[in-house]
């Protein structure tokens, strides 16, 4: 396969069989994100956008169409993505360092036990959590579990990291100083990224490509790329340009709900 893109989503069409009959989900849908990109997947709520990254981890198989990751196609599960979810699954029993660990005593690798604790350390700090290595799950503030949780996603250096609305639970201004987490964890430990999530501040202040998908069952409505040239501050989303960019994305998503046409009349 000669193709430059480290995602690949090739013609996708999926469809759940439920007990009232199949559920089309998503209806030939195309998605590539270049190495090193990040996109944000945004659309209508249960248009399928968490079955898509569940595609992409080899977690389930389309019913026609392909999935590649670096130029392999995906037919199992894969140890070299990385997630993150909503509500952030850290093992009670585990120091938060112990849970940052645990992808190295799955995923298999040559590093050794000190190198293994090392980078964990090194990844906590990164993300300000220095000092709380010690600490169990219920000891640290939602934002800190989050915090860990990326940590955990990240440690085994996956090719992609895929992270499922994982700020929809925090409130505006610690999801804020996540977002700024994000691009720090970036800048020293860049990775390929596909974020799905329901705000779309968070999807221009993250993402270097925006894909909208249209309703159920789920094609790729819309595109936007969003050139990085300088570190985003926050200060970039009060711009004259943020702005549009957030009322064209807006606009898509009524597109995509059936409440406004192309034309933005009301539907
Ligand atoms: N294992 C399953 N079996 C049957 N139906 C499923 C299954 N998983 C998801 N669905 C249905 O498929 C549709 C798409 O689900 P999915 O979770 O991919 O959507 P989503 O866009 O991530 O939703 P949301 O925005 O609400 O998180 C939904 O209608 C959901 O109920």
């Amino acid at each position: 396969m000669t193709t430059d893109a480290l995602i690949d989503i090739k013609g996708v069409t999926h469809a759940y069989q439920t007990a009232d009959g199949p559920l089309p989900v998503l209806n030939n849908l195309n998605v590539s994100v270049k190495e090193g990109g990040f996109a944000a997947v945004v659309g209508p709520s249960g248009c399928g956008k968490s079955t898509l990254t569940r595609l992409i981890a080899g977690l389930m198989k389309p019913d026609t169409g392909e999935v590649w990751l670096h130029g392999e196609r995906v037919k199992s599960p894969r140890s070299t993505v990385g997630m993150a979810f909503q509500n952030p699954v850290l093992l009670e029993w585990r120091s938060i360092l112990k849970n940052v660990m645990l992808p190295l005593e799955i995923v298999p690798t040559k590093l050794t036990n000190t190198q293994k604790e090392d980078r964990a350390r090194e990844l906590l700090s990164l993300v300000g959590l220095e000092g709380f290595e010690d600490k169990r799950p219920s000891e640290l503030s939602g934002g800190m579990r989050q915090r860990a949780s990326l940590c955990r996603s990240l440690v085994h250096k996956p090719e992609v990291l895929i992270l499922d609305e994982p700020f929809g639970a925090l409130d505006a201004f610690t999801r804020e100083d996540l977002w700024q987490t994000m691009h720090a964890l970036r800048a020293e430990e860049p990775f390929t990224g596909v974020l799905i999530t329901h705000d779309l501040r968070e999807s221009i202040f993250l993402a270097d490509q925006v894909l909208v998908l249209s309703g159920r069952p789920a094609t790729t409505q819309y595109v936007m790329d969003i050139p990085t040239d300088a570190p985003r501050t926050l200060d970039d989303l009060y711009t004259p340009e943020a702005a549009e960019r957030l009322n064209i994305l807006r606009h898509q998503i009524e597109i995509a709900q059936g409440r406004a046409t192309d034309e933005g009349e009301a539907a």
